[in-house]
């Protein structure tokens, strides 16, 4: 192994691979910069969905397995796999904290609530899943479920809700129990950014049957000015004007999206209103809420990546990115460790919040490049780690020309960091988390697609643009996210841990 050289890991959120086309923003974007890395340097394509990285076959790669894998040099079997495992066993019939409490409510004749995203997109959640907690809460003769159902629009198709509501409708029907108690979008019941005036609109619906009043939860779909995503808070209500699903003392509360990072909000403010109450809660899987929360699946192990080994080595690595994808770059690049080793340095990038962002598809990518560029000055700082979110995040919009611009402001990001990291004598590796930008419309079956902001499972490009002088071929043979790691490690002279399956690349 060579002394090893500095240098920079950029992560492009959100850019995948495929052909041009018409439903790739990436293509249509002028991005010369880009483009002659990708023609000159060495690039390989990297597998970053399914199992690969540790999801289950054919699933769309998201932010958070995306930067856990690229950290820890392994695919690390994700949470909606261990649910999934549960469920398809049979295991969670018998699984010891949802018995008890589905036998408590059978005795005290409590309903249980089943709050969670109502789609398959398989990012935060699947809603099969509810088929199964159904079929349970009725062999354990539960008396009443009521499902709170946030509808998507993000993760899938906008206006698709309709169907995945009545998807639910035939899960009651077979397992003989269930009714959909709220309807709200996932702008409000997901938020993340702190905004709990959204959060607590959601929390009045669940827990005091306060929004709007439908009769029916298909109604609720005709109330939203923006899409599936911002359905308002909308409470179903029986012919005398009463909520048919508010929480009451006695009941239980679970969680099912099997992410935690949308949900915990709202399941931290929910604990909260229902302090002192008489409300048992739980999850599918562990969250990240300040409440303590009782998860029906534990999470994998995903340490002993590339913070620790530069924890161990006393390597400094500063990881910089905008707020949306903060946690991305420290937390879970790290193996959802929160423990931050004395040799690292965090830059959280705050700036204007557009309320929406196809007005403004720079986002903050300006300070971002700042703060790399500052960083890869510094002499006591072997590795930069940062993410350019704008090609994910304005490509959630499914607005087709703002990502072809978040694409624009991305290449000339990259053009100046790339001009830094020469000047600095720093190699920088490019890779994507997963797909996204490369497809904005869903597959047509009959005449044109459907715009589609979500990821995709298509693999993404990993780019070494060496430091000057330094030579490095074109690697041979597949690669994936897991390789990521030994290939950092390899270029800054530092050797793999034993656990990383992933190979250097470079
Ligand atoms: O939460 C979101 O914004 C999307 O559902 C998934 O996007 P992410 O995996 O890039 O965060
Ligand atoms: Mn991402
Ligand atoms: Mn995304």
């Amino acid at each position: 192994m060579s002394a090893g050289t500095p240098g920079i890991l950029l992560v492009l959120d959100g850019w995948g691979h495929a052909a041009a086309g018409e439903a790739n923003a990436l293509t249509a974007a002028a991005t010369p910069y880009l483009d002659g890395l990708l023609a000159t340097c060495p690039t390989v394509l990297a597998d970053a969905s399914g199992t690969a990285v540790g999801l289950l076959p054919g699933t769309v790669g998201n932010s958070e397995i995306g930067h856990m894998v690229i950290g820890a040099g392994r695919p690390i079997p994700y949470d909606s796999v261990l649910v999934q495992e549960e469920i398809s066993s049979g295991r969670m019939r018998s699984n010891e904290a949802l018995t008890e409490v589905l036998k408590g409510l059978a005795a005290s004749g409590g309903a249980l609530h089943l709050i969670g995203l109502c789609s398959d997109g398989m990012i935060h959640a699947n809603v099969q899943h509810l088929q199964e907690l159904l079929r349970i809460a009725a062999q354990f003769a539960v008396p009443r479920v009521r499902v709170h159902a946030i509808t998507d629009g993000r993760d899938v198709a906008d206006h698709t809700a309709a169907a995945y509501l009545g998807l639910v409708d035939t899960f009651f029907a077979e397992a003989g129990i269930g009714e959909v108690a709220t309807v709200v979008g996932r702008g409000y019941a997901l938020d993340k950014s702190g905004n709990l005036e959204l959060t607590e609109k959601v929390s009045l619906a669940i827990v005091d049957g306060k929004g709007e009043a439908i009769s029916e939860p298909q109604e609720a779909l005709e109330l939203t000015q923006r899409g599936d995503e911002w359905v308002p808070p909308c409470v179903v209500t029986s012919a005398d004007g009463r909520p048919l699903g508010a929480v009451q003392d006695g009941d239980a509360i679970l969680f099912t999206n099997f992410r935690s990072d949308r949900i915990q909000q709202l399941a931290d403010d929910l604990h909260t209103w229902l302090a002192g109450r008489r409300v048992t809660f739980l999850s599918l899987a562990q969250y990240d809420t300040k409440a303590s929360i009782p998860a029906l699946v534990h999470r994998s192990d995903a340490g002993g990546g590339l913070a620790t080994v530069l924890g161990a080595q006393g390597v400094r690595s500063v990881r910089i990115a905008e707020a949306e994808k903060f946690e991305h770059v420290t937390y879970y690049l790290n193996g959802r460790d929160s423990n931050v080793v004395p040799v690292e340095e965090h830059v959280r990038i705050t700036g204007d919040r557009a309320p929406d962002y196809t007005v403004r598809p720079a986002m903050n990518i300006d300070r971002v490049t700042e703060a790399v560029i500052s960083a890869a000055r510094r002499d006591d700082v072997p590795l930069v780690v940062a993410n350019l979110a704008n090609i994910d995040v304005v490509g959630h919009t499914g607005h087709f020309d703002a990502t072809r611009q978040a694409a624009e402001h991305t290449d000339r990001a990259v053009e100046a960091i790339c001009g830094a990291a020469q000047a600095t004598g720093r190699w920088v590796l490019l890779v994507g988390d997963h797909g996204n930008a490369e497809k904005m419309l869903t597959d047509a079956t009959d005449g044109d697609g459907w715009p589609y902001g979500g990821h995709t499972t298509n693999p993404v490009p990993a780019v070494l643009v060496p430091a000057a002088g330094q030579k490095a071929a074109t690697p041979a043979g597949p690669a994936t996210l897991a390789d990521i790691a030994p290939s950092v490690l390899a270029l800054l002279g530092l050797a793999p841990e034993p656990r990383m399956t992933g190979r250097p690349l470079w």
